[in-house]
């Protein structure tokens, strides 16, 4: 694969928490239109190798590009503005706020009247059709009113994702979408992301082997910082070293 097919490429990417290398020389290609998933026992530097890329943290060492552009240091809002958006594991919606309203102020927020907050209730307007789609695209068309305080956890979990995008990413980092999600909505997450995949290029980090083999074209697995295995879902899961990280994990636990 050439960098110019490349959405995202991480290139010898380590990140040291005072002498401790969370993520050691990681070499990551993310093939554009594709799904990647990321994963690997607890404490394998999943979490830090997304904030790399997000640029939530600086890397100690290495470059990370995105569609072959170098983005290694920029500021978070800097590389979304690249077309990298990310959902967060934590909900950080507004109790009292509608899911239209949500996603009418996260469409607000990539125009220049992002800032003028206050000018909000006249332009919202604008952002009414999108909203509306968005909505429905993550199946909440029928919530669109109801305060996101009183939103199921799932309900909240395909908000979030409309919110991000909403940024309209060409990259989109989806932290653990399936997280605590009981199986009706563990099987309707696996519908959205396979929706919102089309023609956007997802990463996405997932414990839950169910997902990750539906969903992912390729896997990458890391151990203790390291890239231990790369490939199809079944080439990885087939994997000796695969088996015995997750195995040594097991006995530990
Ligand atoms: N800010 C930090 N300071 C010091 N150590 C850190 C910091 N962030 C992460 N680590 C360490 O780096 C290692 C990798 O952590 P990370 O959260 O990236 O793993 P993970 O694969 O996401 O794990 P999990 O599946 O449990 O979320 C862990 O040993 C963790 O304790």
């Amino acid at each position: 694969m050439t960098s110019s097919s490349a959405a995202l490429r991480a290139s010898g990417l380590s990140k040291e928490f005072r002498g401790f290398r969370a993520v050691s020389a990681v070499d990551l290609e993310v093939a554009a239109g594709s799904v990647h998933a990321l994963v690997g026992p607890n404490g394998a530097g999943k979490t830090t190798l997304f904030n790399l890329l997000t640029g939530f943290l600086k890397p100690t060492t290495g470059t990370i590009t995105v569609f072959g552009e170098d983005v290694t240091g920029l500021q978070p809002e800097q590389i979304a503005h690249k077309g990298v958006a990310r959902s967060f594991q934590i909900t950080s919606l507004f109790e009292n706020l509608n899911p239209r309203e949500h996603v009418e102020l996260a469409l607000q927020s990539r125009t220049r009247q992002g800032r003028k907050f206050w000018r909000s209730e006249k332009l919202l307007g604008r952002f009414t059709g999108r909203a509306s789609e968005l909505l429905d695209l993550v199946g909440l068309a029928e919530l669109a009113e109801k305060p996101a305080g009183l939103l199921a956890y799932g309900q909240k979990r395909a908000l979030e994702m409309a919110i991000v995008l909403a940024l309209e990413p060409k990259v989109l980092l989806l932290d653990e979408p399936t997280a605590g999600m009981g199986i009706e909505d563990v099987h309707r997450t696996i519908e959205l992301v396979r929706r919102i995949a089309e023609g956007r290029t997802v990463v996405f980090v997932d414990h839950n082997m169910h997902v990750v083999g539906s969903l992912a074209d390729r896997v990458t697995v890391l151990q203790q910082g390291k890239v231990l295995a790369e490939g199809t879902y079944d080439e990885v899961r087939t994997d000796p070293r695969v088996i015995t990280a997750y195995l040594g994990e097991a006995s530990h636990a």
